[in-house]
């Protein structure tokens, strides 16, 4: 018998990474090649990014996705989200000419305490939220402090495209495929703070630490490649990274939903104190999932060099949650 469709809204829906995203929801990557799918698509009220996201609907249609079942396009939160199973929160306001960081947490506050407040109201009770827009974990700490209704561990943040930078860069070093690595942590902001740890990771096997065995390489080259990848590419592309950004959100929602059969991967989630974190920080975090939950990989040492760079990131964290803290 075939699966009851789920609804899947997204917003930010005409945008770049919307573009990536869209048709590999429908096509079933994310959540399986036979559960069946609702869009529910947000855009901004503005006639702009409507008529554009009715062109992406068009396309979307032209596909004819066996398992797309329906498609909305909304305007107001309080419909996109109705009922929704899963939300991924991806349109976000940019940085402006002139714009200062807390302008941008400022505008962005607004947005993500807005659609927190229509998740609590209308989304499924188990709704499972990303952040994609930045500043991600903030912008998902906002949504979840705007939602007293439902758990804040439904509310995430996206580290994956920092997770799957490093098992790049990592494979490209040792010379072996991303497969084969295992145990991957990246811990804190989706900034270039955040510190992408290969000191439980595996590679075929072997230790990735003793097989590299270099850690100026760690220090001087690996994590300022991945904390910089970002802008990188905004400095080759012209914009900033859309299909690897989608990819990475594909991933992260097809884990939690569907599991991660023992395998790490990293989540922003909303701490409950784990390592020292305080308590609802939206922390990068070495994470499995089963049955539709994720579990913080508890228990691992970490030593004077790991601490400093999860001190860094905390910080930061910090310092964004204080900055919007009277806003929410
Ligand atoms: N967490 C991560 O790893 C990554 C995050 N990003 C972030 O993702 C966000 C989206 O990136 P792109 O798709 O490239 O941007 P884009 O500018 O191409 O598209 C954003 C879309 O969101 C819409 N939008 C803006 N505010 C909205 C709101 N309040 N409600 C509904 N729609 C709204 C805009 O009209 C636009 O169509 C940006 O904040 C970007 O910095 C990008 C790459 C990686
Ligand atoms: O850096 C940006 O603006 C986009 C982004 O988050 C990334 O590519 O990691």
């Amino acid at each position: 018998m075939s699966k009851k469709p789920v609804r899947v809204a997204v917003t930010g829906a005409a945008g770049q990474i919307g573009y990536a995203l869209l048709f590999r929801i429908a096509s079933g990557e994310m959540l399986g090649k036979d559960q069946p799918v609702i869009l529910q698509l947000l855009e901004l009220p503005i006639e702009k990014a409507l008529e554009a996201l009715r062109g992406v609907m068009m396309e979307l249609e032209d596909c004819a996705f066996p398992l797309l079942a329906g498609m909305e396009a909304h305007s107001d939160p309080m419909t996109a989200f109705k009922d929704t199973d899963y939300a991924l929160l991806v349109g976000a306001r940019p940085r402006g000419p002139g714009m200062e960081r807390a302008d941008l947490l400022a505008a962005n506050a607004q947005i993500f305490t807005a659609q927190g407040k229509a998740l609590n109201a209308v989304a499924s009770r188990d709704v499972k939220v990303l952040v994609v827009g930045n500043p991600a974990n903030t912008n998902a700490y906002i949504a979840m402090k705007s939602a007293p209704d439902l758990k804040p561990g439904n509310f995430t943040a996206m580290l994956r495209l920092d997770h799957n930078r490093a098992a790049s860069q990592i494979a490209a070093k040792t010379g072996k495929p991303v497969s084969a690595i295992k145990k991957l942590a990246v811990w804190g902001n989706h900034s270039p703070t955040m510190y992408a740890d290969y000191r439980f990771a595996t590679i075929d096997g072997a230790s990735v630490k003793d097989t590299i065995n270099d850690q100026a390489w760690n220090k001087d080259v690996f994590l300022p490649t991945v904390g910089k990848r970002g802008a990188a590419i905004i400095a080759a592309r012209g914009v900033s990274s859309a299909a690897s950004a989608a990819n990475a959100a594909i991933d992260h929602m097809r884990d939690w939903a569907l599991g991660t059969h023992g395998e790490w991967v990293t989540m922003g989630v909303p701490s409950n104190g784990e390592y020292g974190i305080p308590k609802d920080v939206m922390f990068g975090f070495p994470v499995t999932c089963e049955n539709g939950e994720y579990k913080i990989v508890e228990g691992l040492p970490i030593d004077e060099f790991s601490q400093a760079c999860i001190d860094k990131t905390l910080a930061e964290l910090i310092g964004e949650r204080d900055a919007v803290q009277d806003l929410l």
